[in-house]
């Protein structure tokens, strides 16, 4: 049995900043993780920094052509550069930790007992730890739709299985055109896969500006994606060599083979196991922890941070939590979930998509009076430098004001220029101060003198 100020259950992004931080101010802390692959979390092991690894090396591969051995190869040795990144941050994150004289590591599953005492459980062995303060970092899991064959099929992956596959599948399919659907559609067609998308509803990127979306799809589309709508996979039937897919696209039967099926169907928040209920911390309807916005649960010593609490799922995010929880348990509680500015974020695609703010008709809906500004992607001389014309960038403004509502840049290195916008947006800045500065030339973000001159 140890005794504790903190455990920490999750060794995700907000968890492991925070326990350095409670160790900093004093306090002895224990951080829990269920797996030894996992330490430093999703983020580093199996999500953001794999993925844009590979999305990097892809487009790399694109650039150099030849023939399907050779995209092959290059993805062999893609795969292997990944896993180098990743077991270098793993040890990283670890020793960081470890390192530190008041923290300690348990490697087991968590759970809680009561209010104030946690159980870590790993073969054979159970550890009682008593404490002051609980907090929840543990992430969420991919939901897998009960399609028949799914489940059994040998060629079916998951987006951090997909990630340690060493043989480039020729054909892809992937259930799911969400962040991960479309992240990986664009990062496999550039590695050489024939890849086709099934989305469930008729619209793609419903939560996206229309105008927007509509970019997207047409881009991938003439890169050779193929995206089906209102499509639903009725079974899959594993062959020698590959599977089947019977879909149902627009009322239209058809059958898809692939080498590789990715679910990319959604995230859910993972609370099975941790036996909340037992130290009085509530579910919302979703099943994420529901907490308020301090990020406390409904019990007053127990918080939650990053993917579990059902919010947006970013790194930077959990992050942020950190931020708040940090604030509320040494500081004086200032910082929330409803004052953390405007929340930004990226879709790696070739070129990327960045959003932070209202859409157009988002905008229209909460009855501000709206001026929108447009700028094709091809008239940025940087794009032309980088031979990376396609897309385009549109801004939301509130017309009385002259705030920027919202912000949609679908071009090349949209994924920093975005942080710009974000900045402007939290200081109130009016869309004329990005519009008359002074920009390096030639560069991407310079483009906000064309798109912001009004
Ligand atoms: C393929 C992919 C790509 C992504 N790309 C991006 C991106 O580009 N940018 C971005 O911002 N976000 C991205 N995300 C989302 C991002 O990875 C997550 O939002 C973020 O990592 C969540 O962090 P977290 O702190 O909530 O928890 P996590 O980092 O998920 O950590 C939770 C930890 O808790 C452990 N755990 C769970 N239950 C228990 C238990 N009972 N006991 C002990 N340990 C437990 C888990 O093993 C895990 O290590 C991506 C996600 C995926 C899957
Ligand atoms: N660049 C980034 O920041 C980044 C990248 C990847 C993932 N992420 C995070 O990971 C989270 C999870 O990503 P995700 O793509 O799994 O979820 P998502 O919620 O973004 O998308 C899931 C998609 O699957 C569709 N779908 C659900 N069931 C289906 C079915 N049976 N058949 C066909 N389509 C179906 C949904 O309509 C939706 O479009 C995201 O919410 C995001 O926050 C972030």
């Amino acid at each position: 049995m140890g005794n504790y100020d903190a455990v920490i259950i999750g060794f995700g992004k907000g968890g492991k900043t925070l326990a350095q931080e409670l160790a900093a101010a004093g306090k002895r802390v224990a951080l829990i993780e269920r797996s030894e692959k996992m330490f430093g979390g999703t983020c580093i092991n199996v999500g953001c920094i794999p993925s844009k690894s590979l999305v990097h090396s892809a487009a790399l591969s694109r650039d150099m052509g030849g023939s399907f051995e050779e995209k092959t190869h290059r993805y062999e040795l893609a795969i292997a550069e990944k896993n180098k990144l990743t077991a270098k941050l793993r040890q990283k994150n670890y020793k960081k930790l470890n390192d530190l004289p008041n923290v300690e590591i348990y490697v087991g599953v968590g759970s809680l007992r009561d209010a104030h005492t946690v159980i870590v459980e790993r073969a054979g062995t159970t550890d009682e730890l008593k404490t002051d303060l609980i907090f929840l970092n543990t992430g969420a899991s991919p939901f897998i739709p009960p399609i028949p064959g799914l489940k059994e099929s040998k060629y079916a992956y998951l987006s951090e299985t997909l990630l340690d596959l060493e043989r480039l599948p020729k054909r892809l399919v992937i259930i799911g055109g969400g962040y991960i659907g479309m992240e990986f559609a664009s990062m496999y067609q550039n590695f050489g896969s024939q890849v086709t998308v099934i989305q469930d509803g008729p619209v793609f990127l419903p939560r996206e500006d229309e105008e927007i979306a509509a970019a997207v799809l047409q881009s991938l589309r003439d890169r050779g994606v193929r995206v089906l709508l209102s499509a639903k996979t009725t079974k899959v039937t594993d062959m020698d060599n590959h599977a089947v897919l019977n879909v149902t696209a627009q009322d239209e039967e058809v059958t898809i083979q692939a080498e590789a099926i990715l679910v990319a169907t959604g995230r859910r928040p993972n609370v099975a196991g941790l036996n909340l209920e037992a130290a009085g911390v509530e579910l919302t309807e979703r099943g994420a922890v529901k907490t308020d916005i301090h990020l406390r649960t409904t019990a007053p010593n127990i918080w939650a941070m990053g993917d579990v609490t059902g919010g947006l799922q970013f790194t930077y995010i959990s992050l942020d939590d950190y931020r708040i929880v940090t604030s509320a348990v040494l500081g004086d509680g200032s910082r929330t979930t409803k004052n953390r500015g405007a929340v930004p974020y990226s879709v790696f695609l070739d070129p990327p998509f960045s959003r932070v703010g209202l859409s157009e008709k988002e905008a229209g809906d909460k009855g501000y009076e709206i001026k929108i500004m447009r700028l094709p992607a091809m008239a940025i001389p940087k794009a032309q430098v980088l031979q990376k014309p396609t897309g385009m960038l549109k801004a939301v403004i509130d017309q009385r004001t002259g705030q920027i509502l919202g912000a949609h840049l679908f071009c090349e290195e949209s994924y920093e220029m975005i942080n710009l916008i974000k900045l402007a947006m939290d200081a109130e800045v009016p869309y004329t101060v990005l519009g008359n500065a002074i920009y390096t030339h030639p560069t991407m973000s310079e483009a906000f003198n064309d798109l912001f001159r009004g």
